[in-house]
């Protein structure tokens, strides 16, 4: 056992060491803050400062994970440095270059390392000491097969650990590659690519801390993480405070607009698609043009007793002039005012002239008088985003005129919406918030700026959301994380350049290729998937062995699901695992009143993960993880809204031991191994089948091609299934009964 490792009792003694080292440091500086003379505040700031750091690190993660000894010197790796009174290192913080060697040097290759070793902290005391890299030994380490990736005993043991609910930070156990990418010099833009489970997101979290502790015009400039739900920010928010990062806003994707719209519906389809389209910044933009009125009318106004006349040319020649500067809307309705107020003054002083009295009024009085407010109004007009926009969606005229040539006639008409009596009824969505922003800019120009932006789940990004987030991260420094095959949006895609191309021309794509989420079961399973939804994609190599193999049980009664799926979370629970039960959106809010009936279970459309058993909709289950994952009829997530496939995809990935399937319908293509339901169930006749059956979009289109087949080519295609299909399988296409007639 390690707990009995020759160097335990010193080991323990250099950590006890650090810690009073840092308490005295502590001590230290709340004297030096007692004892200060006000006056000096930046003294003063320096010093809080250091209180906080040194107070945060009391107590969060371990101090001290990691040492390697090199040319007989030892080095302490931990999550912040420590050093003596007489400034010798005790600990060197990890994101030092000082503590590179520890995460690159590996069994294979020690990089001149004669030791490396892991600690495991336990409030403040070492439980376990493994050492993966002793000169002139055998390396410790084993993968869950010869073909394997190796890993050490110090991942195995990280590996081992029951999930909870949050992620956690993995700083004593990144690996080699992963550490390289972490510590990507790149300024530009650098896309993590790699299959569910491979340490994405927590490549992308420590790159951010990296970042936090080496780049300093950083604390300056700011850095920003986005997740697309608030489910996954959640789950994932613990990390950077744990890893003494605090200056790293955290935000999901409805929380980044900051105008007065709140989330309040979903979008589908085709009007999902049209509003997030690049296509849409060109239709705002236009539309906004088009409320700025041509000076084609004169304009009267009465000034004093007088009334000046300014001429349709004059108004013209005005507005093309303050177009010409190319502001932000409301910035140049400034330039305007001004302007305008000018001309009008002119012609004012040229009019008493003429008639030999003095002027009065100055161009201060003109700008007061509200005939002039109006002719302004008229001219250029102000509004908020979203009055501009639910106008803009309820006026089909406009609509025609901002979308001519740019939308189809589909595309367009899937935007009109009638407005609600109140605009704080309006049911926005999360493609209109990106919408709001693109007119925010327009109107405003202003936007929080950050220096460095990580985005998780970046594949299923709306080119708007892509805009959006570019104009929020001027430098073009991105951490971009994400899996093309996960996409379970509007927005499937073949290649990253799609979106990389919003955000700035130097494109780095590295690739993840261990996975340390999913049994090796599990993958194998969902892999099956892969040529349906993403032919070019490969399931990353699994480190993980799991509890058992995955298992589906058939319940011949709809209303058996939920209970069936309770008793499967229940049985796991009892063996101390995190189970999320995943379910098709539609069914969700249904499915945990009925389940909440039957004992506590976490609600994780709203992040809540804090009970044993959490209920998750597909549609919200990336990035997730847990030890099991019952889920709950695959064939109504294949034919849900969206990505079906995908979404089976990526839920049917999130879990670390095991994978349990309740089903009543058919299992979806890929899964039928699984199925040891007798074929009677399902067959198309059968008298229990509901006529409501989730048609399988696959086997509709197989439908759809079979039917303009000629009388050759269907006699091909049948000789062909019928070689295909051995004895014991259920064919996967029933062929329309009067072909087969035929
Ligand atoms: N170096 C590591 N040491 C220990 N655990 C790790 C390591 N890298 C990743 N993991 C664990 O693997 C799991 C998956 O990591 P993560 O969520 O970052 O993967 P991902 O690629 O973002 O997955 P997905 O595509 O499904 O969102 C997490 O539990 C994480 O803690």
């Amino acid at each position: 056992m390690s707990t009995t490792h020759p160097e335990m009792l010193a080991e323990q003694a250099y950590l006890d060491a650090a810690h009073e080292q840092l308490n005295r440091g502590h001590a230290d500086a709340e004297v030096s803050l007692q004892t200060f003379v006000p006056g000096d505040r930046a003294t003063k700031r320096a010093l809080q400062r250091a209180l906080d750091i040194l107070r945060d690190s009391r107590g969060t993660g371990a101090l001290i994970f990691g040492r390697f000894d090199r040319d007989g010197e030892s080095l302490y790796v931990g999550r912040r440095r420590v050093h003596t009174d007489d400034k010798d290192l005790l600990v060197v913080g990890w994101h030092a270059p000082a503590a590179a060697r520890f995460y690159e040097a590996t069994p294979d290759e020690p990089l001149g390392l004669e030791l490396k070793r892991t600690f495991i902290e336990e409030d403040r005391r070492f439980v376990r000491i493994v050492d993966e890299i002793l000169a002139g030994s055998a390396a410790e380490a084993s993968g869950p097969s010869s073909a394997g990736p190796m890993i050490s005993d110090a991942l195995l043991t990280e590996l081992e650990r029951s999930r909870d609910g949050a992620m956690r930070d993995v700083i004593a156990t990144i690996q080699a590659e992963q550490y390289r990418i972490i510590r990507h010099e790149s300024r530009g833009t650098v896309v993590v690519r790699g299959g569910p489970g491979t340490g994405k997101t927590i490549v992308g979290l420590h790159r951010a801390a990296w970042l936090a502790f080496n780049d300093i015009s950083l604390r300056r400039t700011g850095m920003l993480v986005v997740t697309p739900t608030v489910t996954l920010l959640s789950y994932i928010s613990g990390v950077l405070p744990h890893l003494d990062v605090k200056d790293v806003m955290q935000g999901d994707l409805a929380g980044l607009y900051g105008g007065d719209a709140q989330l309040r519906s979903v979008e589908k389809g085709i009007v999902a698609r049209t509003k997030g389209s690049a296509q849409m910044a060109t239709v705002l933009a236009r539309a906004l043009q088009q409320r700025i009125g041509s000076g084609q009318d004169a304009i009267d106004i009465p000034v004093g007793g007088d009334r000046v006349h300014l001429s349709a040319v004059t108004i013209d020649s005005v507005l093309a002039d303050v177009r010409a500067r190319d502001l932000p809307h409301n910035a140049a309705r400034e330039l305007l005012r001004d302007r305008f107020a000018a001309e009008i003054h002119r012609a004012y002083v040229a009019q008493r002239k003429e008639a030999q009295r003095p002027a009065v009024a100055n161009e201060a009085t003109i700008r007061r008088l509200s005939a002039f407010t109006n002719a302004l109004d008229r001219l250029w007009p102000t509004f908020s985003p979203e009055e501009l926009l639910r106008s803009l969606y309820g006026t089909q005229a406009w609509l025609v005129g901002a979308a001519a040539e740019v939308l189809t006639a589909d595309e367009r008409a899937a935007l009109y919406r009638a407005p609600q009596s109140s605009i704080a009824d309006e049911p926005w969505t999360l493609e209109d918030l990106y919408c709001l922003d693109e007119l925010s800019f327009l109107l405003n120009g202003e936007v929080i700026t950050y220096g460095h932006i990580v985005i998780d789940e970046a594949q299923d990004l709306s080119p708007m959301q892509a805009r959006a987030l570019a104009r929020r991260c001027p430098s073009g420094s991105f951490t971009i994380l994400g899996d093309l095959a996960q996409a379970t949006g509007h927005w499937k895609r073949d290649d990253w350049s799609e979106l990389t191309d919003h955000f700035s021309p130097a494109v780095s794509i590295e690739e993840l290729t261990i996975g340390y989420r999913v049994p090796s079961s599990v993958l194998e399973l969902a892999a099956r998937q892969l040529p349906l939804i993403a032919p070019g994609l490969t399931a990353p190599l699994s480190v993980r062995d799991g509890l058992d193999e995955p298992s589906a049980t058939y319940v011949p009664d709809a209303s058996l699901l939920l209970t069936t799926a309770w008793a499967e979370a229940e049985a796991l629970v009892k063996l101390s695992m995190s189970v999320a039960i995943i379910i098709e959106d539609s069914t969700y809010h249904q499915a945990l009143e009925a389940l909440r009936a039957l004992g506590p279970v976490g609600d994780g459309l709203a992040g809540e993960f804090n009970e044993p058993v959490s209920l998750v909709p597909a549609s919200h289950a990336q990035g997730l993880e847990f030890d099991a994952v019952v889920l709950v009829e695959p064939a109504a997530i294949v034919d849900g809204d969206g990505q079906g496939r995908r979404a089976l995809y990526v839920a049917m990935t999130r879990c670390s031991q095991t994978l349990r399937i309740v089903h009543q319908h058919e299992l979806p293509l890929g899964l039928e191994a699984l199925d040891g339901t007798p074929p009677s169930a399902f067959l198309e006749d059968a008298p229990d089948e509901p006529p409501t059956v989730h048609p399988d979009p696959d086997r509709e289109h197989l439908r759809d091609l079979i039917d303009q087949l000629d009388e050759p080519d269907l006699t091909l295609v049948l000789q062909l299934v019928s070689r295909l299909l051995s004895p014991t399988d259920r064919p996967l296409l029933t062929l329309p009964k009067a072909q087969l007639d035929r």
